[in-house]
């Protein structure tokens, strides 16, 4: 049950908003507690029930843009109207502890961290349909009609990115998904 990945210490998850990204990685971190995963910091309001520290940093929009001139960030972007960044000195101290660190970040974040850490893995989760994507994101109850709007055409962008990723998984039967993330992460008795 705990024993670390094989395939690369540091994994980038990337996938269109309610694809089921969150989901998976709970699991996965249930199953796994040696993973760590990054909580990154963003200028979006938190949503009920959401813990700063806990889900994000929540930031103010000039505490945001300090970090970035300072080089807090490991990477940043902007994402439906919201700044969203990884807090950098936590991902290295945790890598230099030889633990396996996950990002949760959209493409363009991943796409900064394929040039800084060409290592990385990088998994694409995608829905079994368009549909089933949207019905997700609704039935999540989190996000107002601008918000869902504006997700839905960010997620059309990011779908057309398969060919960058190492792994692509589809997220239709959530076990199932969980299994399949399991072993590409290189848990072996995950069978
Ligand atoms: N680049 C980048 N993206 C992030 C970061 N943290 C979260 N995201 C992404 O920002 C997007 C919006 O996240 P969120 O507002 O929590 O909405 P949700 O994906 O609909 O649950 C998602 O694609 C996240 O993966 C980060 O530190 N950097
Ligand atoms: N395999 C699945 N089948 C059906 N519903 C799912 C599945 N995976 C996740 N969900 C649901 O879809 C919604 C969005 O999931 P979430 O993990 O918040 O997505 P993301 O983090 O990618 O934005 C949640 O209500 C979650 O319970």
């Amino acid at each position: 049950m705990d024993s670390l990945p094989t395939s690369g210490r540091l994994t980038v998850i990337t996938g269109p908003s309610g694809v089921g990204k969150g989901t998976l990685v709970a699991g996965l971190l249930q199953r796994h507690p040696a993973l760590w995963l990054s909580v990154s910091a963003t200028t979006r309001t938190p949503r009920p029930g959401e813990i700063d520290g806990q889900h994000y940093f929540f930031l103010s929009r000039p505490d945001f843009e300090a970090q970035v001139a300072g080089g807090g960030f490991l990477e940043w972007a902007e994402f439906a109207g919201h700044l969203y960044g990884t807090p950098r000195a936590p991902v290295e101290a945790q890598l230099a502890q030889g633990r396996p660190v996950l990002l949760e970040i959209e493409l363009e974040g991943a796409r900064q961290v394929r040039r800084t850490f060409p290592a990385a893995f990088q998994l694409l989760i995608k829905p079994p349909s368009f549909e089933e994507l949207e019905r997700r994101i609704r039935g999540r109850g989190t996000d107002s009609e601008e918000a869902i709007g504006r997700r839905l055409a960010r997620a059309r962008q990011e779908l057309t990115a398969e060919a960058e990723f190492d792994a692509v998984l589809v997220n239709a039967d959530l076990d199932a998904a969980l299994r399949e993330l399991e072993l590409l992460l290189g848990f072996c008795d995950a069978v």
